[in-house]
Parts: structure tokens; C-alpha cells; sequence
């Protein structure tokens, strides 16, 4: 049967109005959508500030924009599009986002940009590529010639020189791990940052980095705006963790995981090969298991998933030691994957150890994959005394981070640096870029911010673990 999706015409709503965001029109049947508000320099700056130009790309030798090339404020990607035909719509699911693209006019004189570019945070594979990627686009599309590197993270605003970059510097960079720029955690202080980007003269940062990152650069704009500068923040998120909220996905994490399936069949060879082989990997995900979930799923190996969203205990009826030791029963062998971030609450550990922090103020894990393999063979010797087992444990946490990107993450990270430059020129601030539900939106920083896109255990995905690897749901009894 053939069914026609009508929104109700009711609930109208455009979160606040202005020449930079779009207008619902008359007869449109979208009129039911909420569209996010963008940041732009015009909410705060005068017009006579903000004088509007054509885009460059028109006179650009190897661009000939074609009807439709431009991407109008009135283009939008829906935040959600699964719905119920049956009528019950629920107030999020027609929220919309401005989409990412270049835009006709122009808020810069392009001559006149100078651009700084930061990461922060943890590695990820793909972030030299999207420091490439920003030279060369804004080098090539928009002909900006003064683009900075700032050097290891925040710190770098205010505590070293920043490094001019130039098309033939960035030449390669996206085939290396890493960041080139230095990256670091800590050394937040916003005001000797906003005074550091002044001092510059600074006209656009793009700011690339995971939740922590973009906590800050929320109040990074709201100084900047306070000041009334004309200055443009964008944040590009950044975390192999894959648990920055609304997008689809963040760059870096489909490289991780392939990496992390190689790690898994190494487990799986060493268990297979041992008598009771237990192969057992631990893989990056301070809050969120989405690696190790998505390593798992592709690599049909796994007896075992254990991730942060998700409580398990050891001991007893219904728990670890019960499952696997049917598995080796059943199999010969069995491979558990663990997220760093799960079962820290069981993990016994001192006081000091509870307040421990790094330098951005994240809480420090204890090695859930050591404390495993010690707690497996002391049950096993315990339980089984004179059976032989071999646990293999394998930690390549900081080997999944530190590759260059593949291929698709290559692709994503070009246009994500590409949908930033458009974004800035057209003179947008405080948003990030991203793919939603494939296509490219900006969204307010302070949004994705707030975001957090952790494994949801009660739906589709985590019901296909469960179908791959036929765990239990670890329940006290
Ligand atoms: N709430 C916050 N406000 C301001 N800055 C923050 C905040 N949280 C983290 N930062 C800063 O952001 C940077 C990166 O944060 P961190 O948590 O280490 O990594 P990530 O951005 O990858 O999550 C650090 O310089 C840190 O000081
Ligand atoms: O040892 P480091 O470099 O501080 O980082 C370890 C942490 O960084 C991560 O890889 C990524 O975290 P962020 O994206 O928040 O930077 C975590 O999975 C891990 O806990
Ligand atoms: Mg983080």
C-alpha cells in the first residue's frame, strides 16, 4: 500500500527570526518544522559592519556553479526520518538544522581572513586531514592566504607562536596519524584565549576536538560575542569515541574500529590455538561502547561485549565467569571485548585513584583489561584447579588512535572542512558541522555540546550484539 506521509499542520514554529535563517513560507508543508537557529555575526554586529560580497567560487577557475550549486537558508536536513505512519509524531521529530554547503554571498573579505586552526583533545585518525583539508580549501576555493596553525590544543592561544601554514607545508599531511599541530588536554583559560585571538587578529577559528573541546569553544563565542568581535568560532567534532551527540557519526572511528577488528582476530587466533583460550581485548570508550560494539558486529568473533552503557558483574549465577566458562565449554576457546570504561565501578580501587583526573578534568579509568585477566586466572586456578586455560590479553587502545584515516574517513574529514569554510564565510559562528542522516547540516555548537551520543541498549543494534554473541544481559539473580 502506497502511504502518504501529510505533517500536521499545526504547531508552527521557527525558534527566532532572521535574515540569515529561514522564514516557514505560506503553503509549504514543512510549516510544522522547528528550524534551529544558527549563530551569525549579523545576531550582533551592525550591517554597515558586515557588508555581504559574492562568494569567490563564481570567479573560481575550476568552479562554474550551476543552478543549485548555492545552498540557501531555507535548505534543511531533517534531525530525524524514521517515523510512525500511524499519527503519533512526537515534538523532535520535525526538527530541522541548516544545511552545510557555500552560500551565494558572503560575509568575508576573503583577503582580509586570517584563519587559525586548532586541535584539542585526544588523537583520532583523520585529524591531519582535516587540518589539510581547511589549508587547501580555504587556500583554493576562497584564495585566503593567512591561515595558522596554533600549536598543542588551547594552551596554544596564549603560550606559543602560532605557525603559518601554506598548500605546500599541508602536502601529504592526510596520510598521517596524528596532528601536526600538537595536540594537549588542560590549559583552558578563556580570556587569556579570546585576548590571544585578538592579538593575532584572528577573523575566523576553527577549533577541532571531542566534547571537551567544544564545552570550550561554547565559551570561547560567548566572549567573543560579548566583546562584540567580528570574529567566526566553528567546531569540528573530533573523538575516536564516536559519543559526540546528533551527528552520524564522528571522523576517525570507522579507521578505529577496522583496527580494532584486527585486533579481535589476533585474540581470536591466540584463543583458538590455546587449551581454554581466552582472547581478551580492551578497546577505547571512556562513556560509550560504540567501538567496541561496532568491532564486534563486524567482526562475528566475539562471545562477549562488555561496554560502559551496560553493567556486569564476575562472580555467581547470571555473571562473567558462568557465561564464559559454558562458552569454553561449548567451544574450546571464547573472546571477550571490553570498553575501557566499563565495569569501573567494580573494579576495586583507592581513594586516591577515585579523585584521579587528567589535565582537562576527566576522570582517570584504572586498566578494566588487566584487572580481567588477573580476576579470570585467579577463578579459573580457584575453580578449576589442574585445568589448563590461557588468557591473552591484548591493549591496542592507543594503536587504533594513532593511524592515518582510511579511505571513507579521508572522504568525511574533507568535507567537513570544507562544510566549516563555507559555513564561516557565510558568516555563521557558534556551529558545527556534520552529517545527519547522511547529509551535511550546521549545528549550534552549544547544542552539540550538550549532545551525548551514547549506545541506547534497548534498541535494534544492541539487540544484533546480542544476536551475534548470544550473551546474557548480566542480571543479579
Ligand atoms: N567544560 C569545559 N570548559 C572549557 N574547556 C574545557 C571544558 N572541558 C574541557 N575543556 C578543554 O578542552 C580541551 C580538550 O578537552 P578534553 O576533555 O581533554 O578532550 P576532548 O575535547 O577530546 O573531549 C582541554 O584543553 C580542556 O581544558
Ligand atoms: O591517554 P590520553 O591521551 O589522555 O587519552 C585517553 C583517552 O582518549 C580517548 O582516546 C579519546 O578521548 P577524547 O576524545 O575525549 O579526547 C579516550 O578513549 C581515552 O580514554
Ligand atoms: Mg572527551
Amino acid at each position: 500500500m502506497d502511504a502518504t506521509m501529510s505533517l500536521p499542520k499545526t504547531d508552527i514554529s521557527n525558534e527566532k527570526s532572521s535574515p540569515f535563517n529561514a522564514e516557514p513560507e505560506e503553503g509549504l508543508s514543512f510549516s510544522s518544522v522547528t528550524l534551529r537557529k544558527l549563530p551569525h555575526l549579523g545576531d550582533y554586529l551592525p550591517a554597515s559592519d558586515l557588508p555581504s560580497r559574492p562568494n569567490p567560487l563564481e570567479r573560481n577557475q575550476y568552479f562554474h556553479p550551476t543552478e543549485g550549486f548555492y545552498v540557501s537558508p531555507s535548505d534543511v536536513i531533517l534531525r530525524q526520518i524514521v517515523y510512525d505512519l500511524s499519527g503519533k509524531f512526537s515534538d523532535t521529530s520535525h526538527l530541522a538544522y541548516t544545511r552545510a554547503g557555500p552560500r551565494r554571498q558572503i560575509f568575508f573579505d576573503t583577503a582580509m581572513v586570517r584563519a587559525a586552526i586548532v586541535t584539542c583533545g585526544g588523537l583520532c585518525p583523520g585529524l591531519n586531514t582535516v587540518i589539510r583539508e581547511l589549508v587547501v580549501g580555504l587556500w583554493e576555493l576562497y584564495g585566503v592566504r593567512e591561515i595558522y596553525g596554533v600549536i598543542a590544543g588551547y594552551r596554544g592561544f596564549y603560550s606559543s607562536e602560532p605557525v603559518q601554514l601554506t598548500l605546500k607545508m599541508v602536502d601529504g599531511w592526510h596520510k598521517r596519524g596524528g596532528t601536526a599541530l600538537e595536540t594537549s588536554r588542560g590549559g583552558f583559560d578563556l580570556h587569556k584565549i579570546v585576548d590571544g585571538i585578538q592579538q593575532r587578529g584572528f577573523n575566523q577559528v576553527y577549533i577541532i576536538g571531542g566534547d571537551g573541546t567544544m564545552r570550550g569553544a561554547v565559551k570561547i563565542v560567548e566572549e567573543v560575542r560579548r566583546r562584540k568581535l567580528n570574529i567566526s568560532v566553528t567546531g569540528i567534532p573530533k573523538t575516536v569515541d564516536n559519543d559526540v551527540g546528533i551527528i552520524d557519526r564522528s571522523f576517525g572511528f570507522q579507521t578505529a574500529v577496522e583496527m580494532a577488528q584486527q585486533a579481535i582476530n589476533a585474540a581470536h587466533v591466540e584463543a583458538e590455538s590455546a587449551v581454554n583460550g581466552i582472547g581478551l581485548v580492551k578497546l577505547m570508550g571512556r562513556s560509550t561502547g560504540h567501538i567496541a560494539l561496532h568491532a564486534t558486529l563486524s567482526s562475528c568473533d566475539v562471545d562477549c561485549c562488555l561496554i560502559p552503557e551496560n553493567d556486569f558483574f564476575l562472580e555467581g549465577p547470571g555473571g562473567l565467569f558462568k557465561f564464559l566458562e559454558r562458552r569454553l565449554r561449548e567451544n574450546g576457546h571464547a573472546v571477550v571485548v571490553v570498553a575501557e570504561g566499563a565495569g569501573q565501578d567494580i573494579i576495586p580501587r583507592t581513594e586516591a585513584q577515585r579523585e584521579d583526573r587528567d589535565e582537562s578534568g576527566n576522570p582517570t579509568f584504572l586498566d578494566v583489561g588487566g584487572w580481567l585477566k588477573v580476576e579470570l586466572k585467579r577463578w579459573w586456578a580457584r575453580d578449576h584447579p589442574g585445568e589448563l586455560i590461557a588468557v591473552k590479553y591484548i591493549d591496542p587502545t592507543y594503536m587504533i588512535r594513532a593511524v592515518p584515516a582510511n579511505a571513507t574517513d579521508n572522504l568525511y574529514c574533507t568535507l567537513l572542512a570544507h562544510s566549516a569554510i563555507h559555513g564561516v564565510m557565510a558568516g555563521y559562528t557558534g556551529f558545527v558541522p556534520g552529517p545527519i542522516n547522511g547529509s551535511y547540516a550546521y549545528i549550534p555548537l552549544e547544542e552539540v555540546a550538550r549532545a551525548r551520543n551514547e549506545v541506547n541498549t534497548r534498541n535494534h543494534k544492541w539487540a544484533w550484539v546480542r544476536s551475534v554473541t548470544n550473551q546474557p544481559d548480566f542480571v543479579q539473580t
